[in-house]
C-alpha cells in the first residue's frame, strides 16, 4: 500500500506498506481503529481517498472485489442462503456452478478437510455457526487465490476449533504460497501462525513487523490494547 488514506466521518486511516509475498501477517490493534476497513480497501469494498493499492507490482486499486488476486473472509456473511453448502462451495470454482467431475470431487475432498464430509447437501441455515465458518474456509480453499484476506472468521469458534481452522489456514498458504491478511484480536492467533504483524492504531496502519518481538515489547498503543 503506497500512500494509502481511508477515511469515513470522524476516522482517517493512512497505510504505506508492504507484506512480503507468501507470508501470514495479523492484523492487530484497538476496536474502531480501522482493521476492518483496511481489510475493505484491499478487497475492493471500500475506496481510499487517494494512494495506490499494488501488487506485485500491479496497481489493483481500479479493479472490481472479483478481479482482484484475493479471496475475502469474513466473520459472518461467507455463504449464500438459498445454496447448499456444496454449491457454496462450488462458487469457488465456476462463479456460474458450471461443474465438473472433477469440480464435485474436488468439492468433496475440500469438505472433508474441513471436517464437513456429507454435509454438502444441507443448507447454510442448517449448519452450526462453527460448521459454516468451516465451510467458508474450504470454499475459500477451493478458490486458491494468491491472497486470503481473513477479518475474524473464526472469532466465534471455540479455542479448540478455531486453532484447527488456523491450523488450517497455515497449512494451505503454506501449500499454495498465499499470502494472508488475518485481522484478530487475539494475539495467540497472531503468534500461532503469523510471523509477522501488523499494528492499526491511532490513524496509522504500521508496516508489519516480527510478531513475538512486537508482543513481547509492545508499543504504548498496544500495550494499552493488550491490557499490559
Ligand atoms: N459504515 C460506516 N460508516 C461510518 N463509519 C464507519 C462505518 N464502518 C466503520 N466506521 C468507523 O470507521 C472506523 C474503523 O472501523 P473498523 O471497523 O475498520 O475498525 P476495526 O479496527 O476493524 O474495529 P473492530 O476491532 O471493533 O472490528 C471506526 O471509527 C468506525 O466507527
Amino acid at each position: 500500500m503506497q500512500d494509502v488514506v481511508l477515511a469515513q466521518e470522524g476516522f482517517r486511516l493512512t497505510a504505506s506498506l508492504t507484506v512480503p509475498k507468501g507470508t501470514t501477517a495479523a492484523v492487530i490493534g484497538p476496536s474502531g481503529a480501522g482493521k476492518s476497513t483496511l481489510v475493505s480497501a484491499i478487497a475492493g469494498f471500500f475506496p481510499p481517498v487517494s494512494g495506490r493499492i499494488l501488487w506485485e507490482g500491479i496497481d489493483i486499486g481500479g479493479l472490481p472485489p472479483g478481479k482482484r488476486p484475493l479471496t475475502v473472509l469474513f466473520q459472518d456473511q461467507n455463504l449464500f442462503p438459498h445454496l447448499t453448502v456444496a454449491q457454496n462451495l462450488g462458487l469457488g470454482l465456476s462463479p456460474r456452478l458450471k461443474l465438473t467431475a472433477t469440480d464435485h470431487d474436488r468439492i468433496e475432498a475440500a469438505l472433508a478437510r474441513v471436517g464437513l464430509l456429507g454435509l454438502g447437501a444441507r443448507r447454510p441455515a442448517e449448519l452450526s455457526g462453527g460448521q459454516a465458518s468451516r465451510a467458508a474456509l474450504a470454499r475459500a480453499l477451493l478458490r486458491a487465490r494468491p491472497m486470503l484476506l481473513l477479518d475474524e472468521p473464526f472469532a466465534a469458534l471455540g479455542p479448540g476449533l478455531k486453532a484447527e481452522m488456523l491450523d488450517l489456514v497455515a497449512e494451505v498458504a503454506g501449500e499454495t504460497g498465499a499470502t494472508v491478511l488475518m485481522v484478530t484480536h487475539d494475539p495467540s492467533d497472531a503468534r500461532r501462525i503469523a510471523p509477522l504483524t501488523l499494528l492499526v492504531a491511532d490513524g496509522v496502519a504500521h508496516p508489519p513487523v516480527p510478531t513475538g518481538a512486537l508482543l513481547d515489547d509492545p508499543p504504548p498503543a498496544l500495550a494499552a490494547y493488550l491490557g499490559h
